[in-house]
């Protein structure tokens, strides 16, 4: 009896805990309002991911414990979002249906509080900002296993967005269905990613199986619930929003498998001391006329942490490289050397100065 009463004691402090964070969440969100109408007056973007970076890092060192600092920066993600969103009705378009691993990007990035809009296809997410629609996108651009998202680079050729942001997650596939058992499986639909990363245990546990692609693991999903002699291997966010049994967990047995996500938008945003540049750039046919373009980053010391090279489709046989940079395009150091980049090449352009992914 005397365990009732201490119970009791300690909820009321619970209670009386959980009333002093919301009177203070209330109070932050107030605060957050007022903030938004001073970037309105002033015509400033409301989403500040350097600010919001800056957050994460003190609340991380003023941490103590016993919560961890991924549980801490999960909850003030949907604090900050939610807060944002009394400032303005954020619309963010991602590669759907919901449930994709994009759709899971968007949420890590943005939090719940923002207008998650599934579009169809990459293409869409790009259409979608430059017609003013939505403020952002969420777009898959390259898998530890599979390589680069060609289709996502290729866009960049054809609009004039930024690159505001990234996002890395660590992929798990999984088979599931909407029947629990795996010997009545007949047909596997996936995406065409997911199957390639799946092979191995797809050839030696499903040989017979009949393997299906279908435009994402969100649709596979989806397909597998109206088929009973079906399976998908998706996420296990999906398996949840379509009501699948997974039949066996982690099915690509890929010990880094991670996809990464960009955010595209339309400002740059304010330097964070941790930042990457992504530009792209054609060279002359010529000798050693790749080598003379990138000699100013030796020279200048700078780190190029990635060259991708991708047909113009202006010309045969004509490349851009699309590149990445550790550095803000607001410093002076990069900035120097991007203009003797720009002053040497035929063509130049500037992707985007954002902050690097935290995790990973
Ligand atoms: O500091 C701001 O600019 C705010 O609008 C406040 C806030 C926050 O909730 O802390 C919200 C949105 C921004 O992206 C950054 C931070």
């Amino acid at each position: 009896m005397e365990y009732q009463e201490e119970l009791k004691n300690l909820r009321k402090e619970i209670d009386d805990i959980d009333q002093t964070i919301l009177q203070l969440l209330n109070k932050r969100a107030l605060l957050a309002k007022q903030v938004g109408e001073i970037k309105k007056k002033n015509n400033l973007p409301i989403f500040v991911p350097s600010r919001e970076k800056e957050i994460f890092e003190r609340l991380e060192k003023l941490n103590t414990g016993p919560l961890s600092n991924d549980v801490i920066k999960h909850i003030f993600r949907e604090i900050i979002s939610a807060c944002r969103s009394v400032e303005e009705n954020i619309k963010v378009a991602y590669l759907g249906p919901k449930a994709t691993f994009t759709h899971q990007a968007s949420l890590k990035y943005f939090g719940s509080a923002v207008d998650h809009i599934p579009v169809s296809t990459i293409k869409d997410v790009f259409e979608e900002i430059a017609k003013k629609k939505v403020n952002y996108g969420v777009v898959p651009v390259e898998n530890t296993i599979e390589g680069v998202v060609n289709y996502t680079l290729d866009m960049f050729l054809d609009y004039d967005l930024k690159i505001i942001g990234e996002v890395i997650l660590e992929i798990s596939l999984h088979l599931m269905s909407i029947n629990p058992n795996i010997n009545e499986i007949q047909r596997i639909y996936s995406h065409k990613f997911a199957i390639a990363e799946c092979r191995d245990w797809l050839q030696k546990n499903m040989p017979n199986a009949q393997i299906i692609e279908v435009e994402s693991t969100a649709k596979a999903a989806e397909m597998a619930r109206d088929d009973y002699e079906a399976a998908a291997i998706a996420s296990e966010s999906a398996a949840i929003v379509y009501g699948l049994h997974i039949l066996e967990r982690k099915i690509d047995k890929h010990l880094y498998n991670y996809t990464r996500f960009l955010i595209i938008g339309n400002e740059i945003p304010q330097p964070t001391g941790k930042d990457k540049t992504t530009f792209i750039f054609s060279v002359k046919n010529e000798v050693g006329a790749l080598y003379k373009a990138l000699e100013p980053f030796y020279k200048n010391q700078i780190n190029m942490t990635k060259i991708e090279s991708r047909p113009s489709k202006k010309e045969a046989w004509d490349y851009i490289f699309f590149t990445d940079i550790e550095g803000h395009i607001h410093e002076e150091k990069v900035s120097k050397t991007l203009e003797e980049l720009k002053s040497s090449v035929p063509f130049f352009k500037i992707l985007g100065s954002y902050p690097k992914a935290q995790d990973v």
